[in-house]
């Protein structure tokens, strides 16, 4: 069901195969009609894969008091919460703007703006889900983006479904349009009659989603392509083995190609942590994709001691990390590579994917070793900032002339030279 595996056998796991030329060139083609026949390739398509003949891509405010009254209230509630705690702690986030005078006059500075348009892809149907709906729109809203759209879609009806519309409407979302698929991203990068063009992309979807993102980057900028799910769970002998296979389950569950790992140097939470995994799938909605992902990605590890479960860990680069040990902040200068890390025995993952306020949009397949989350700043520019001052042009124009001349770039010296040989600096001198 799961293995044990040694720790040469871990570290040397595939990344998993991602060649996929059919789709890539239906992509092509989809992106093509879009860009050369606008709104009416989205209706054709959105036909053509989705079923549905709309009249309107545009969501409109009669459909979104609908999706009001089709929702629960108290997972209404659970949600406005979310987004709140989602909120505040991406407020935190948020940098400011900054400008350093010097002696000399000189004034040096870093403007942080935000992107202008930012689109959101959300998949169709029951495949979405709320809580990432808020995880992409929440930190896009509070780096102060002035329009967020959102595109997902229609479900066989022609209509949005309801917890993705409560959702996006909670979160912030300006606009909702019911297009998806590739000829949605090729919407949100090209432009249509009805859809502007956006800045950057971002939220998860289908391989046709992932590999139109891949193709449209560059004219916009997209958010690092999910791969499947995973977790690594660091747990010492004292760890309660029902927890440890109840957060493993947890992260199985996502999809048959999500990983689960445990690391420990006990052998006996080892053997325990088997019991209660078997005990436990029993139970569960998604079993057999739990199963299926335990048995071909899951894998037991034991580790000579705790210093050798963080090495490995770190040569993981695990999405979301675990610490399932006694004294768990002592450790946490050995956390590298990671893109969420969970501490104690009362932070299992599932409070990070809805409620604790971090986003759950992490780094995947090992790309935490050089990748961070999503945030505020995925939705924000750096723009720098140079005023030079007489006196400091005329100390270092010399120096920047020597660079110039050693580059072969005259024009370069010669913007320089002009200012000095006048003497003068400007006419408002
Ligand atoms: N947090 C996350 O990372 C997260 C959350 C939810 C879903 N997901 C992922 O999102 C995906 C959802 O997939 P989905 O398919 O249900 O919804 P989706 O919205 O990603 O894709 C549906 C669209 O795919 C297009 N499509 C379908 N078949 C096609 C074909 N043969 N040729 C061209 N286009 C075609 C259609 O335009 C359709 O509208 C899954 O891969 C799931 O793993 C990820
Ligand atoms: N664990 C997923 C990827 O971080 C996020 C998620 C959404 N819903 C439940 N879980
Ligand atoms: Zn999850």
């Amino acid at each position: 069901m799961i293995a044990k595996v040694t720790r040469d056998e871990l570290t040397k796991r595939k990344r998993l195969e991602s060649r996929h030329p059919k789709e890539e060139q239906v992509v092509r083609e989809i992106i093509q009609s879009v860009r050369e026949q606008g709104d009416s390739a989205l209706y054709r398509l959105t036909e053509q894969f989705d079923g549905v003949r709309l009249s309107a891509l545009q969501v409109t405010p009669e459909e979104i008091d609908d999706a009001w009254s089709q929702v629960e209230e108290d997972f209404v509630q659970a949600l406005k919460e979310a987004a709140e705690r989602i909120r505040s702690y991406h407020e935190k986030q948020k940098r400011n703007s900054w400008f350093e005078p010097a002696e000399d006059g000189t004034i040096l500075g870093q403007l942080v703006r935000p992107l202008t348009r930012v689109g959101v892809y959300v998949p169709g149907g029951k495949a979405a889900y709320p809580s990432t709906v808020l995880m992409n729109v929440i930190p896009a809203f509070v780096a102060g983006v002035p329009e967020i759209v959102m595109v997902t879609p229609p479900l066989p009806d022609g209509t949005v479904y309801a917890p993705t519309l409560v959702a996006a409407y909670i979160a912030g979302v300006h606009t909702v349009y019911k297009v998806g698929g590739a000829q949605a991203i090729a919407a949100l990068a090209y432009g249509t009659e009805t859809i502007k063009q956006v800045d950057k992309i971002v939220g998860p979807g289908n391989i046709y989603v992932a590999l139109a993102k891949q193709a449209v980057y560059g004219q916009v900028d997209i958010d690092s392509i999910a791969g499947p799910s995973d977790v690594t769970v660091i747990a010492d002998e004292k760890a309660n083995p029902a927890y440890v296979a109840a957060d493993l389950l947890a992260q199985a569950e996502h999809d048959p190609l999500a990983s689960a790992i445990l690391l420990t140097p006990s052998s006996r939470l080892a053997e325990q942590v088997v019991v209660e995994l078997k005990r436990q799938l029993d139970s569960l909605e998604r079993k057999e994709i739990a199963a299926r992902s335990l048995r071909d990605r899951g894998a037991i590890c034991i580790t000579q001691d705790l210093n050798e479960a963080f090495a490995i860990a770190n040569q993981i680069a695990p999405e979301h990390l675990e610490l399932l040990i006694e004294s768990p902040w002592d450790w946490i200068h050995q956390v590298k590579n990671a893109g969420a890390v969970f501490l104690g025995q009362y932070s299992p993952e599932a409070v990070g994917d809805y409620f604790a306020g971090p986003n759950h949009v992490l780094p995947t397949e090992g790309t935490a070793r050089f990748f961070s989350g999503l945030g505020v700043d995925s939705f924000v520019k750096r723009v720098s900032v140079v005023a030079y001052s007489r006196e400091a042009l005329f100390r270092d124009g010399p120096k920047v002339m020597t660079l110039a001349h050693a580059e072969g770039l005259g024009a370069h010296a010669a913007s320089i030279s002009i200012r000095l040989e006048t003497g003068k600096v400007g006419e408002w001198d």
